[in-house]
């Protein structure tokens, strides 16, 4: 059996589409095109490459790219200060800190001085109790991009046993946690799991972002499984993932493949993020 491969990069086309619609549509009723801005810190080639990416998306869409870049050295509390200038700017809808950020700077520190409503990347505090809670708010861009692709393919969830290999507070927790919203039965795995294959051998979907290059091989899937993989890897063969793609696609119902899976679908979400931080802020009358 060959797994069907979900195709993110068509996916993001589609919801980068509807966003860049949805932004015309605001402006067409009197409202102002979203700003979002980036904020990179240092020089990291990754982070540029991502941050540039984010920000080509945003102009696309018709947004504003109020982008920001700090020299790697800057101090704690001008790095703050920055976060505070864009929060009280009312031509700024959503602000976004690309992580990781240097290691001499508290990057939870500064995440705090984001507004939950200008949080589009979802990674505050209080969106994430938000979530936790099950109430609305802004969601991580990644969990909510591997939702959404799920959706897209007609995945179901409710009922379904999904396990995540992973605990981070940018995808793992927050995966776990939209998973348990669509009523599926959750387990989450980590480092310190016992016999993780077999417990990956439980789940109708599995999503690994463990961070460890093809640490999931075909002997960890159900036969016709959906598994999404989160990893991404840079080495000499080009980019790859956690999981062992073309082992576990003879064995999945469905799977990602990296490049090309779930990471356009981490940009895509940002821009739907900032749409909607836009509008319940004109709506409220916040801008
Ligand atoms: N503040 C944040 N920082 C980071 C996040 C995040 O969601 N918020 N996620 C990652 C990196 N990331 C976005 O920032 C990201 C990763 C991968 C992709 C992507 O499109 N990947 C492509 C390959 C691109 C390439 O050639 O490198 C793919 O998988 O097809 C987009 C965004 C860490 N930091």
């Amino acid at each position: 059996m060959t797994a069907e491969i979900i195709d993110g990069r068509a996916v993001a086309q589609q919801v980068r589409e509807e966003v860049a619609k949805g932004v015309a549509e605001l402006v067409a009723a009197g409202g102002t095109a979203p700003g979002l801005a980036t904020v990179l810190i240092g020089d990291d080639p990754a982070s540029e490459v991502y941050v540039r990416s984010k920000r080509r998306a945003c102009v696309a869409a018709g947004m504003v790219d109020l982008h920001r870049h700090l020299p790697g050295d800057v101090p704690q509390h001008e790095a703050a200060a920055l976060l505070d200038e864009l929060a009280a700017d009312p031509a700024v809808s959503g602000i976004l800190l690309q992580l990781p950020t240097p290691g001499h700077l508290d990057a939870e520190a500064l995440l705090t001085r984001i507004p939950a409503e200008k949080d589009v990347d979802g990674l505050t505090t209080a969106n994430a109790g938000l979530l936790a809670q099950g109430r609305p708010g802004l969601r991580p861009c990644t969990p909510s991009g591997v939702i959404e692709l799920l959706d897209r393919h007609g995945v179901p969830l409710s009922g379904a046993h999904a396990v995540v290999i992973g605990r981070s507070v940018l995808v793992g927790k927050p995966m776990a946690q939209l998973l348990l919203e669509r009523n599926a039965t959750v387990t989450i795995c980590h480092s310190r799991t016992r016999d993780l294959a077999a417990e990956c051998r439980r789940a109708d979907v599995l999503v690994v972002a463990a961070g460890i290059p093809s640490l999931v091989g075909a002997d960890a899937v159900k036969p016709g499984a959906t598994v999404i993989d989160v990893g991404i890897h840079r080495g000499e063969h080009g980019l790859t993932g956690d999981v062992q793609y073309d082992a576990v696609a003879e064995v999945a119902g469905t799977i990602t493949p990296v490049p090309g899976g779930v990471g356009p679908m981490t940009i895509a979400m940002l821009l739907a993020n900032t749409l909607t931080a836009a509008r319940v802020q004109q709506s409220t009358g916040r801008r």
